[in-house]
């Protein structure tokens, strides 16, 4: 599902959401708009329509679902980058001094209740169906838990629920995040935003829409989002890791069962790797000196001072998909409009540190179309 022939195959799906964002955009011109939230709601409606095809419908309908999920995501997000006086004095667990597991006992609720409602919705419509199945990872799933499992491993409907969970949680915020960090970097440095919508006019031009085969040849866009990624790693700390066994890194003893943190977001501004590191400059992915050195600074992981998926077995599982999203969602903001940050406001571009890096302050900017033709908003 998450391999270059299954995103290949939800193509269509992609590019109706993305049309539906566009809509939306268009008709908020000259008014400030909250882009985190407007991508959130994108990437939401393709993730979800992926998974068990559903999407969330009517303007006002989009806002509350959409209002309702995001709430929910930062919720989980934060409660997993909060530390824990347990983790330290395990002693001290069964007390929930802070109440921790008592709000992720709540969360996991609010979330087992979402996915049982989806689940009881399929299943009565594939048994009114008669055997019309529809074609999408729940209904593999679905399958996978009737049969038990694919004989080597068990599985459950806590593995089906557990699945969808990592989906919407590891797949929605880091995807808008992102978006909205090259938006605000690009909003404070106009040269480069200027730079990306003359590629654009090049590449697509302004009568017809960026289309997901435009997007190979939008080589300083892909720079802009490397750099971004470096900046502003949507998992700073990636997720913790558990060792199996004792190991050694660097010196220091790591103990079997020990819960480690990688600080990937120190790791990509080590003055001692990159020249400038707090500096945003896309250029630095192209040259041979100021971070490049001839290595390969791609998403693979294989290099140490670069891995804004995690590197190894456990590295994202969408890493497709977000490069597909995220440069489709830039291409499209940037393409189809100009952005100004509303008069009388700065730009603020602190961070608030948790498991998922995120903005202090939400971008707000404003949208005026550029298109040739203000049909081409509502194709
Ligand atoms: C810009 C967007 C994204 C970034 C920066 C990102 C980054 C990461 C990172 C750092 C990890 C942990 C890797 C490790 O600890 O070694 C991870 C795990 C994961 N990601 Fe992503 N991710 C993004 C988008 C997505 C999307 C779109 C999906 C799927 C819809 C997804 C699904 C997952 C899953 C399922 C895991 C857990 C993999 C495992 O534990 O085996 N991610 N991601």
């Amino acid at each position: 599902m998450l391999g270059p022939a299954g995103l290949d195959n939800v193509h269509g799906l992609r590019r109706r959401e993305f049309m539906a964002t566009l809509r939306h955009l268009h008709a908020q011109s000259g008014k400030p708009v909250d882009v985190g939230a407007q991508l959130f709601l994108n990437v939401m409606n393709v993730v979800t329509s992926i998974l068990w095809g559903s999407n969330v419908g009517s303007e006002s309908e989009r806002t509350a679902v959409g209002k309702e999920f995001r709430e929910l995501v930062a919720d989980i997000t934060g409660m997993l980058g909060a530390p824990n006086v347990s983790d330290f004095f395990p002693a001290l667990a069964p007390l929930d001094l802070q109440g921790i597991r008592n709000k992720s006992d709540l969360l996991k609720d609010r979330f087992d209740d979402i996915f049982a409602r989806i689940i009881q919705k399929r299943t009565e419509s594939d048994q009114s169906a008669g055997g019309e199945m529809a074609s999408d990872f729940l209904e593999y799933m679905l399958k996978l838990e009737k049969e038990g499992g694919d004989g080597k491993t068990t599985f459950t409907m806590t593995n089906v629920k557990a699945l969808l969970m990592d989906m919407v949680i590891g797949g929605t915020e880091t995807t808008s995040n992102t978006v909205e960090w090259a938006m605000a970097e690009m909003l404070q440095n106009r040269g480069m935003l200027r730079k990306v919508q003359e590629e654009l006019d090049a590449v697509v031009g302004r009568d017809g829409m960026v289309e997901e085969t435009h997007l190979p040849k939008l080589h300083y866009l892909h720079l802009v989002i490397k750099e971004t990624l470096r900046l502003h790693p949507a998992l700073p700390l990636m997720v913790p890791h558990c060792p199996s066994e004792d190991a050694t890194v660097g010196g220091h003893r790591v103990p079997a069962g020990s819960r480690v943190f990688v600080n990937v977001w120190a790791i990509q501004r080590d003055p001692a790797v990159w020249k400038d590191p707090e500096q945003f400059i896309p250029e630095r992915f192209l040259q041979a000196d100021g971070g490049g050195g001839g290595r390969r600074l791609d998403f693979t992981g294989s290099e140490q001072e670069y891995m804004p998926f995690g590197s190894g077995r456990r590295i994202c599982a969408g890493i497709a998909m977000a490069e597909r999203m995220v440069a489709y969602s830039l291409a499209m903001l940037l393409q189809a409009f100009d952005w100004e940050v509303p008069a009388g406001e700065r730009l603020d571009l602190a961070e608030r540190f948790g498991i998922v890096m995120k903005k202090a302050t939400p971008l707000v900017a404003v949208p005026t179309p550029r298109l040739s033709n203000p049909d081409l908003y509502s194709a």
